[in-house]
């Protein structure tokens, strides 16, 4: 059995439809989901501002990239074109751990190598696993207090479930 943590963002089209996409493809999995953020752009800054969220799914026969590959269907699924690193996109997908596991494979990164300097997961993660661990770094929560999460404000008038 693996338990994975997934960070889901979109800022094209329809966000709140996108990231419901992700939360449908995952229902069969699902053990948490997050708040709705509101999330202001980084490493590409001009461009509209993200809806972000963290689910936390878990089942007996997914591996990592298992989770990996159900994450890109689902992106697929969602319209999701290709393009620039870091560029606006209907539905992103990232596998923040799965377990203790770490992985140096490019295709699969673990824990995602972002996750430290991301508020913007780091934020809804704390919300529905309050001693949440990234693997490697030590708590989420004692990342999130060196990080500026001015950025990231939450919506509750937006839901998921
Ligand atoms: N933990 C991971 N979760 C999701 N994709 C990963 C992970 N580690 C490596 N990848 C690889 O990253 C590629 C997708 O990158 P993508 O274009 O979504 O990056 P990005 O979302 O723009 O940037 P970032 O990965 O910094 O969030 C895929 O080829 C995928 O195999
Ligand atoms: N606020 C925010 N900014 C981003 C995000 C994201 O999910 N949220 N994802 C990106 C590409 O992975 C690039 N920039």
């Amino acid at each position: 059995m693996t338990r994975a943590v997934l960070s889901i963002g979109s800022n094209l089209g329809d966000r709140l439809a996108n990231l419901r996409v992700a939360v449908d493809g995952f229902a069969d999995v699902l053990v948490a989901v997050s708040p709705v953020y509101e999330t202001a752009a980084w490493g590409v800054t001009d461009q509209p501002d993200f809806l972000n969220a963290v689910l936390i799914v878990r089942d007996d026969t997914t591996d990592a990239w298992g989770w990996l590959r159900r994450g890109q269907d689902l992106e697929n699924r969602a319209g999701r074109v290709r393009e620039r690193r870091w560029g606006p996109r209907t539905l992103d997908v990232d596998v923040v751990t799965v377990d203790g596991v770490r992985s140096d494979e490019p295709e699969l990164l673990l824990p995602h190598p972002g996750t430290p300097e991301r508020a913007t997961v780091l934020v809804p993660w704390l919300d529905i696993e309050p001693d949440a661990e990234v693997p490697g770094h030590g708590s989420a929560r004692a990342l999130l207090a060196g990080l500026d999460s001015a950025g990231v404000r939450e919506r509750p008038d937006l839901e998921l479930t």
